[in-house]
Parts: structure tokens; sequence; C-alpha cells
């Protein structure tokens, strides 16, 4: 029998998702006013982009709980102790979406003072995974979830084969061993819009159903050459009715037709050849089984078994609602209630496993976790904390409208919650070398610069000396009246330094041209004269042996991958579509020596899900080592950095939500 995917609503062939891709996802100053715009010589600029409109964030974390689709969902149900699972598949590592599902699932649960499990839905064998077990386990409790039990539908393979008898025995199930083809023309063909009829399968004998579904567990037939379907209602004009299947015999490799990509499906289609008649490996049950139940068989009852009272999921489950509570309603007691919410989906990114796949394999992003990628362990590295995704979600709402976001607005949510949260230091991108010329070779004044605007960060102390480094950016040849930054003549202020510099000369690199030391002069104001007032305030860090200062590290600017907002619709493919500076490196980036703080306090603040002592939590990572880099962004350590203060490496969580010079 063949398994080629088909349209779910219109033709639910295959119950397994997999096999079902259409019921499938919506196809998918002292704010320095006076410092300007302007013409930098190479190297990063300041951002000075405008403050981007945003929603309010809501003040409580609870609101989507409060009012809304999700009150109305408890309302509906709300006389028992409420019990919800989060149920993913382990088959891939989750993504931004899913952060909406256990934000939705575990604290719904919580909100109602109920317990939350999470369930890997592993029904599919072929690319499930220990290690995606593991990876999704520990995502869940860096979010700040802790679930109440671990299940896997795995752990239900006896009693659900159990139950398969028991509904052939009622006569709601029967062994079919029709084609592919012959079951859409069964369902009414291709668009589901002539007669349908009865499988010829459907009236056998109830004892001959019994013996080829024993025959099928007991390995007579190959992959897909029989299948246990629900006997249903083909009147219904619900395609959940349409006789589903309840167990398959599935082959060694499956097919992802509603992700497989071009040239992967060449592949794909050798390898289905050779290894047809294989029988998977459940990477749990092992080889006990050749049959496995489909998601609509299994979905419901495990949801039974396990008490659960709301069993949330996105909207393209609404048809398979009433296939759901049917099968429930034939076998078990316990009889929870499905409803269903808009899923949330990104633009400008690709979540899908095979395209990420892809862009791993042919190394366009390191690995899983690159930080451009929008994978919870991607944006775990890239330095997002879990709050801010929390708070993302809480801020978007749940209805049943699909959530499609901008990179844009999701960064501006993520900027928001750092700016209330993480410390500040100085760090210097691309640096330049600054003599004061008329300070002694052993000036060392120590200044206070406080972590935070909020005075409960208190302060630390950061080396001023003769040789200061700033951004290649932040100075010109060539001075011009509406240039407020360091230039020939013109006093420019650096951040907390009692008194600002001026430049008077500079070198540069016989060949390349660049400029390489920026000569200047301490304007300290003689007796009695008035200080001068600078325009505008520059980052810097200090060159200090003794303080061992500067701090050096490579840092990573985190673009979007793509350059468009779908980059699926891309006429020669979504790798076409690749942003060629998705990630800039700044190789010879300095930071100045609060970051030792910073990091041995880290994570600071703490976070609930990156609380490395409780064992409840996850070990707090490099990523946990977060701060605002003034006037360039916020910052976080990469896992690939060494151990001590040398070899750091950083990445940019997201830029600066405000123009330059923001104290
Ligand atoms: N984009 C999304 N928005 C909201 N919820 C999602 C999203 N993607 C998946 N979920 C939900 O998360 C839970 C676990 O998902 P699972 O990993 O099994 O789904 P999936 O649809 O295979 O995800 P993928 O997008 O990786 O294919 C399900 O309840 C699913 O509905
Ligand atoms: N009902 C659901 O939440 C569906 C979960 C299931 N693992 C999936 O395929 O997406």
């Amino acid at each position: 029998m063949d398994n080629t995917p088909s349209k779910a609503t219109q033709m639910p062939l295959e119950p397994n998702k997999h096999e079902l891709p259409e019921r499938s996802k919506p196809s998918k100053a002292k704010k320095e006013k006076a410092i300007k715009p302007a013409k930098a010589p190479k190297g990063p600029t300041p951002p000075r982009t405008k403050r981007e409109a945003a929603p309010p964030i809501p003040n409580d974390p609870d609101s989507m709980f409060k009012v809304g689709f999700l009150a109305d969902v408890y309302q509906e149900r709300s006389s028992e102790r409420v019990i919800t699972r989060f149920p993913p598949e382990p088959n891939g590592y989750l993504h931004i979406g899913h952060s909406k599902a256990i934000a939705i699932n575990f604290g719904f649960a919580r909100y109602h003072g109920g317990e939350c499990y999470l369930r890997f839905d592993d029904t599919n064998p072929a690319g499930e995974e220990k290690e995606f077990d593991d990876s999704i386990e520990e995502t869940v409790r860096w979010l700040g979830f802790t679930p109440k039990r671990i299940t896997h539908s795995s752990d239900n393979f006896d009693r659900l084969y159990e139950l398969a008898e028991v509904l052939i025995q009622k006569d709601g199930a029967y062994v079919c061993h029709c084609t592919k083809a012959q079951i859409v023309d069964q369902r009414g063909g291709g668009d589901g819009k002539k007669p349908r009829y009865a499988c010829p399968h459907r009236s056998r004998p109830i004892l001959e159903s019994l013996t080829e579904f024993r025959a099928m567990r007991d390995g007579k037939y190959k992959p897909n050459g029989a299948a246990l379907r629900m006997k249903q209602n083909l009147e219904d004009g619900n395609p959940q009715m349409w006789d589903l299947f309840a167990y398959r015999i599935p082959r060694k490799k499956e097919e992802e037709a509603d992700e497989l990509l071009e040239e992967d499906r060449e592949d794909a289609k050798e390898e289905d050849t050779k290894e047809e008649d294989l029988a998977p490996h459940h990477y749990r049950t092992g080889d006990k089984w050749k049959i496995y139940p489909t998601y609509d068989f299994t979905h419901c009852l495990c949801d039974s078994f396990e008490g659960i009272t709301h069993s949330l999921c996105t909207v393209e489950f609404e048809l398979s609602r009433v296939s759901y509570e049917w099968l429930n309603n034939k076998l078990v007691d316990h009889k929870p209630m499905q409803r269903e919410y808009g899923r949330l989906s990104m633009s400008g990114t690709v979540l899908s496993k095979r395209k990420i796949q892809k862009l791993v394999q042919d190394k366009h992003v390191r690995s899983w976790d690159d930080p451009r990628l929008y994978t919870l362990p991607a944006l775990r590295r890239r330095g997002i904390p879990p709050g801010a995704i929390l708070s993302f979600v809480n801020e978007l709402g749940v209805t049943k409208a699909t959530s499609n976001i901008e990179i844009k607005r999701f960064e501006t949510s993520v900027r928001r919650y750092l700016e209330m949260t993480v410390p500040r230091l100085m760090l210097v991108l691309d640096p330049i070398k600054v003599v004061i010329d008329d300070l002694p070779d052993d000036h060392l004044e120590m200044l206070e610069l406080p972590f935070s605007k909020d005075p409960a960060y208190g302060v630390h102390t950061v080396p001023f000396t003769k040789t200061v480094y700033i951004e290649r950016s932040d100075f010109r040849e060539v001075d011009s009246p509406d240039y407020f930054r360091m230039a020939p003549g013109k006093p420019v202020g650096l951040m907390k330094v009692p008194y600002p510099i001026t430049a008077t000369t500079f070198e540069k690199h016989p060949e390349s041209g660049q400029v390489t030391v920026v000569h200047a002069r301490y304007e300290r104001p003689a007796e009695g004269e008035k200080p001068l007032k600078p325009k505008s305030f520059i980052h810097w860090v200090a060159s200090s042996p003794t303080r061992k200062s500067p701090i050096t590290a490579e840092v990573r600017i985190i673009n979007p991958l793509f350059n468009s907002d779908n980059p699926a619709a891309h006429p020669s493919g979504f790798l076409a579509d690749i942003n060629p500076t998705s990630e800039e490196i700044f190789p010879n980036a300095m930071i100045e020596t609060g970051f030792e703080e910073i990091r041995r306090r880290a994570p600071w603040p703490a976070e609930a899900g990156e609380n490395g002592s409780d064992s409840e939590g996850v070990v707090a990572g490099p990523e946990t080592v977060r701060f605002q880099g003034m006037r360039m962004g916020y910052f976080c350590v990469d896992g690939d950095s060494e151990a001590g203060m040398e070899g750091v490496v950083l990445n940019r969580i997201v830029s600066l939500k405000e123009d330059t010079g923001k104290d």
C-alpha cells in the first residue's frame, strides 16, 4: 500500500501527522541629542534607529489565562482539578512556536493550581531519538516549568493494542488492505467531491479482522500491506470521520512530504526502496512492535489514561476533535476536553526540521543551536532569557488565530525585557587606540560606574589610563559642524571620565590607510576655569595591564539569516534567500573589567529555569552571562568561549532600541 501523504482536510488517508501534512499547519540623552548619524568610516556604527513602536508589555504575566480564549476554555470545565499535557514528538529540537504550546499547557495548569505532564508523543519510530527527548525536557525546564510527570505514548503500547482489539470486537474497526489510490477513491477522490463509498473490507467479519490484526502484529504483512481502520461515519462531512487509520505497519524510513526538500525527495525515495521492508526500530520499545498506533488512535486515549482535563492543541487539530471524542466515547470512561488555539509562526525564518537540517548540513549555520536560528536551543544560546520568551508569548495573547510574527517584533519584545533586567558595561567592538599624550605614562584613576539605572545593581570600578580604546566608528579624520563625536580639534566626553578629550593628530597604516592611533589632549581645566562641556559622550575601555584591562573578545553580531520575510517562497528555494552577512564577526573587541563581576554573578538577575543549583532548573550555561554593552546592544557569552578571561566569545543578543549615547 502506498503511503504517500495526502490532503488531510479532504482525505484523511493516514492519520499519523507525518502522513497527513494537510491536517496541517496553515501554509505555514542625558540623552545625547546632539549625536546625529554620521558618515562613519568602516566598522560598526552604534545603532541609531528610532524607537520602535511596540505594544505595551502586559504587567501581568498571567494575563493570557485571565481573559479571552483560555479563560473561556477554563470556564467550560472548571469543576475538576486541571491536568494538562505538552505532547511533543521527540523527532527534533523545539522551536519558538513550541514556546507558545509550553506556556499555554504548563501555564494554564499552574495558573489553575493543577499539573502539567510532559508527554513524548513517540508513535512514529522513524526519526524519533533519545537525544531529542533529552533536549526537549531540558528546554521545558529552561523555560522554568517542571513537568509533574514525564510520560511517553509508548508507555501505553500494550494497553493501546488491547483497546484496538476491543474496538474490533465492538465492530468499531477493521483490517484493510487497500492501496492508497483505492482509499482516496473511497473517500470521494482527491478533492473529496465524488461520492464516498465503503472499503470492501469494512464489512468483513469481526473475527477475521481480529485474526488479521494479530497477523499484522506478528509480522505477516510488509510495511503498508495492511492497516487497522476505524469504522467511523462516511456520511459525516468531516473527513476525520472517514475511517481513519488506527494502526499501521510503517516503513523504516518515513517521508515527511510536507517538509521534504526537492533534492531530498529523490534520496528519500531511493532509501525507501532499499529499506522498505525493514521494520523501524523504536528508540524505547526497540523491535518489539511491527505495528504502530496512529496519532488519531493514540492521542485521545493517552489523554484519557493520564486523566487530562483540558487537551490544548493547535487549530489544525480542530477537525480531529470529532474523531478524538468519537474514539474516547467508544473505549474509555474519562473524557478529556480538546480545545484548539492559534499557532505561533515567525516570518523571516524557517522552522521546519528538514530545512534547518539542510542549513546545518550545508554549513550555512554551525548547528541546530546556531543563534541565527529560531529553535529554542538556538534562542537560548543567543542569550535570550527564558523570561523574555514567556513575556513575548503572553504579550501576543491567545486566540484561535495564527500569530504570524516578524522577527523585528520578537526582538523588540526581547530588547524591552533586557532593558529592564541586565547589567551594563562598556564594550568596544572595533577598537581604535587613543593615546592621551598629556597624561603621565603611569596614570591610573579608578572610576565608578553603575551597573544599571537601578541602584540595586550596585557599582563597579574601571581603570582610566593614558591609553584607551574607542569605537572606530566614533572617530572621523575630518570634522564637520554636524558631527559630535571624536574628530581633530573637537572635545568629546568619555563616559564617566571627569573631563573630555580632544583629538590632536592621528597615525595611519602606510598600506591600508586605516587610522591606527589617535593622539588626544586631556581637557583638565586650569584653576578657576570652567570645564569644557562636550556635546557627546562615547564609550571606551582603558589599557591597564595591572588591572587586566581590557578583556579581549570575539563578538558575533547576529543578523537575520534570510533576506526576505518568506524564505520558503523564494523561486530558487529558501537557500537562495540566505543573507550573506547574517553573522558579522568582530575578532578584536574589548570589554571593560566589570565583565568579570557579571560573569561571576551570572545568571544576574536569576531567571526561572536558569537556577543551576536547583535540581529542577537547568545548569546555568555561558549564555546566562548577559549585559548591555552601552550604545552597542545586548550581549551574552557563547559556549565557544574558553573557561577563563582569555578567548571570550560573545553573541549580540539584540541591538539597542535607542539612538547612541544613552547612558
Ligand atoms: N508553531 C506552533 N505554535 C504553537 N504550538 C505549536 C507550534 N508547533 C507545534 N505546536 C504544539 O506543540 C505541541 C508539540 O508539537 P510537536 O513537536 O509534536 O508538533 P509539530 O507540529 O510536529 O511541530 P513542528 O513544527 O516541529 O513540526 C503540539 O501540541 C503542537 O500543536
Ligand atoms: N494534540 C496535539 O497537541 C498534537 C501533538 C502531536 N505530537 C503533534 O503532532 O503535533
